[in-house]
């Protein structure tokens, strides 16, 4: 028997409304989340990992807008929105109001870990009353018990001497130490579903292996699901279940770990495999992937990646590609396969131009030809 996801997403659309246009940061969004399970969201700067999980936690706000789609947790609609034709967007009946949202969803089912942890803490207080004050709010514990539980989680997530500790402000902490902080506190109401926004990624990497490890052993102890996004694939094969791949606000390929190493679909995953970091580069630093990931706002006609794709065909610039299932539980985005029937044997490869995108064989020869 298979469970119901804890967390479904479903057809969301997370827009941007600016000056320059509309920019579609998340279209047409669907994946589960089961119990248990670590998911990975991956992708290059600017593919929309953040509005994705911001758009499950309801917290988008302007010039930013959630346009459609449904979100369930256990139950809870979190999100049931529609585009009427007029372009108004409407919510059903049963779909959670925003006090709801911050009494029953935010923190206490659903907690979120950012990436720089000065964003949720207040440098004028110390970790100790942050963290009990925010025990006090969500579970009906008086001022001891909040202090002592605010103490035990933070030995629980490795900080020595947590009792001294308590008494110190976020400045007196080191990066990964502050990161251990938040993590405490997405424990504190001990949260099915724990998303976390690239939470390592500023810290050096004997610090960030200690806080996977810490997290691996929370996982065992508290079946805690996460969402973690990052762009790390390193990360990604040490702690991911299963792994969304994102690019330009769409879902690309979606499998378990080690399928998406070893049984890799989509050239867009393939590209960001060749560009994990070797062990003797310090940096994470990322982008060997021909040409740049162009912005939301002009996004490629077909499939959006056409341009950079090593893959691509003359078909790959008109016809969009949905994601399907390839293979048993891995789904990709990609013409190549059967699946789409495409006639993408029998269409002509594109060839690089002198920018380094794929374009058709007979412009480049027009441009190199005649003048
Ligand atoms: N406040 C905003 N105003 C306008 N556009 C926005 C805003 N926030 C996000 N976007 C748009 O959404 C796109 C996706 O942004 P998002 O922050 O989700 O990317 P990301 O995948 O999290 O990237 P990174 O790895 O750099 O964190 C951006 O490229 C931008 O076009
Ligand atoms: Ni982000």
């Amino acid at each position: 028997m298979t469970q119901d996801p804890l967390l479904s997403v479903q057809n969301v659309t997370t827009q941007f409304v600016t000056e320059e246009g509309i920019v579609r940061a998340v279209d047409d969004l669907s994946f589960d989340v089961h119990r248990g399970e670590t998911l990975g969201l991956v992708g290059e700067s600017g593919a929309g990992k953040s509005v994705a999980i911001r758009s499950i936690m309801r917290l988008i706000s302007s010039p930013g807008e959630i346009v459609s789609g449904t979100i369930t947790y256990k139950g809870h609609v979190i999100l049931d929105r529609s585009q009427g034709p007029d372009g108004e967007v409407r919510d059903g009946e049963a779909m959670l109001s925003e006090a709801e949202m911050r009494s029953k969803i935010r923190g206490r089912e659903i907690a979120l870990i950012f990436q720089d942890p000065m964003e949720s803490l207040n440098p004028v207080f110390t970790i100790g009353s942050q963290l009990r004050e925010f025990i006090e709010i969500n579970r009906d514990l008086s001022n001891a018990e909040a202090k002592a539980e605010a103490i035990e989680l933070l030995r629980e997530v490795g900080i020595p001497e947590a009792e001294s500790r308590y008494h110190e402000y976020p400045h007196q902490f080191s990066g990964g130490m502050r990161q251990r902080v938040l993590i405490a506190m997405a424990l504190a109401c001990k949260p099915d579903l724990i998303i976390a926004d690239e939470p390592t990624t500023a810290l050096d990497v004997t610090v960030e292996g200690q806080i996977l490890d810490l997290i691996e052993q929370l996982k065992t102890e508290y079946e805690t699901s996460f969402i973690w996004v990052t762009h790390d694939m390193g990360v990604v094969a040490e702690i991911c279940d299963r792994v969304n791949v994102m690019y330009l606000g769409e879902l690309i390929e979606q499998a378990p770990v080690d399928e998406l190493f070893h049984e890799t679909k989509h050239p867009y995953t393939e590209a960001l495999l060749r560009s994990i970091p070797k062990p003797h580069e310090t940096t994470g630093e990322f982008d060997p992937i021909r040409g740049i990931m162009p912005d939301g706002m002009n996004a490629p006609s077909g499939c959006r990646f056409h341009p950079r794709c090593p893959d691509a065909r003359e078909v790959c610039m008109s016809v969009h590609p949905d994601l399907r299932e390839i293979d048993d539980g891995q789904n990709a985005a990609c013409l190549k396969y059967d699946v789409f029937d495409a006639d993408y044997d029998d269409s002509p490869p594109l060839v690089v131009d002198e920018n380094g995108e794929r374009v058709p064989a007979e412009t480049v020869e027009s441009v190199g030809g005649d003048d």
